[in-house]
């Protein structure tokens, strides 16, 4: 069903199936057939490498989210793969999180289908069967640190300017319950609140410290810290690791499952709203503006 919605998503926007499926392939070489992701297999030792590829911060427009989407839906597919690492093709950003254009000045028929879009990325990545690590190259705010969080182990590059948290009241926007959850469950309550209330943006001593990753490795260590991570995680059953990930987060995305319709509804009316579009801009114009 979902799948079903993503391909819509992606045949209205012009991306072709066929070579979009080429894009997963497993037979050890880089295929690029599609755009915004690279996914580079290692079939041998069933692992896949995912690479973020959308500049120019890789924020996750519906384009994006829809191939992210079904590349995880294939690689879940193919028993070859048991792990993947998800990371960006362009060192110093992993992701900049939701696209604000998508959420700025369009109607709210696109708010509610990207708005699925997302909630279906994070409930691909939350209680997906594989190991999911993150190497996390670079600065990875809100939506980006989600993504993130909502794999099973987090390597972040020592980098001061590689930043990570969820930083929505930043923007004068919420995060809704399902990306609380997510961190309550990584940080714990206290951390959380604290963290969500001032949009807190962690570098990489304090996002140690604070638990919002696993690891901090010198840059050029991020990609085979998440390699031999994985392959340790490789070494226990998939049948019990996958029991027990799905004890500790199955309830998590149930929680979301049993009322997605209404936080879609939810999400539309309170980004709709003139006070929310205005911050929303008002964020853009300041983006733009640090730049001259
Ligand atoms: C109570 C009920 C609640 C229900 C739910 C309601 C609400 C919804 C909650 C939604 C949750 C939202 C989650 C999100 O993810 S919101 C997005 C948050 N992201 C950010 O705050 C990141 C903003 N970006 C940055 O901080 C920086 O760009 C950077 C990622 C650190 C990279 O810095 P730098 O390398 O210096 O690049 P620039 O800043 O110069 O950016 C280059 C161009 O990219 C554009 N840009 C940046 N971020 C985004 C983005 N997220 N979306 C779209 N575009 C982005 C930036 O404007 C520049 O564009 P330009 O070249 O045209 O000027």
């Amino acid at each position: 069903m979902a799948l079903v919605a993503a391909r819509g998503t992606l045949l209205r926007a012009g991306v072709r199936l066929g070579t979009e499926a080429a894009a997963c392939g497993r037979n050890g070489t880089r295929r690029s057939a599609s755009h915004r992701v690279l996914v580079e297999p290692d079939a041998a030792a069933g692992i896949a490498t995912i690479k973020f590829k959308n500049p120019p911060v890789n924020s996750l427009t519906l384009e994006f989210l829809t191939e992210l989407i079904i590349c995880l839906e294939k690689l879940e597919n193919d028993k070859t793969f048991r792990g993947v690492i998800l990371t960006s093709n362009s060192p110093g950003i992993f992701s900049a999180g939701l696209d604000l254009r998508e959420m700025c000045g369009k109607n709210p028929a696109h708010y509610a289908e990207y708005w699925r879009a997302v909630q279906e990325l994070w409930l691909k990545l939350y209680v997906s069967n594989m190991i999911l690590v993150a190497a996390i190259n670079g600065a990875s705010p809100a939506g980006g640190c989600l993504m993130s969080l909502s794999c099973d182990y987090r390597v972040l590059a020592d980098n001061p300017r590689y930043k990570v948290g969820l930083n929505e009241t930043l923007l004068g926007i919420v995060a809704p319950f399902w990306f609380r959850d997510t961190l309550v469950n990584t940080i714990g309550h206290r951390a959380s609140e604290r963290a969500l209330q001032l949009g807190l943006l962690f570098p990489p001593a304090e996002a140690l410290q604070v638990g919002m990753v696993d690891q901090v490795v010198p840059e050029d260590q991020v990609h085979s810290t998440a390699l031999s991570v994985i392959t340790q995680w490789l070494a226990i059953p998939d049948h019990a690791r996958q029991l027990t990930k799905s004890m500790m987060r199955k309830a998590t995305t149930d929680n979301l499952i049993k009322q997605r319709e209404a936080d879609i509804q939810n999400f539309v009316s309170f980004i709709s709203r003139d006070s929310i579009q205005k911050s929303l801009q008002m964020y853009i114009e300041k983006l733009k503006q640090k730049k001259s």
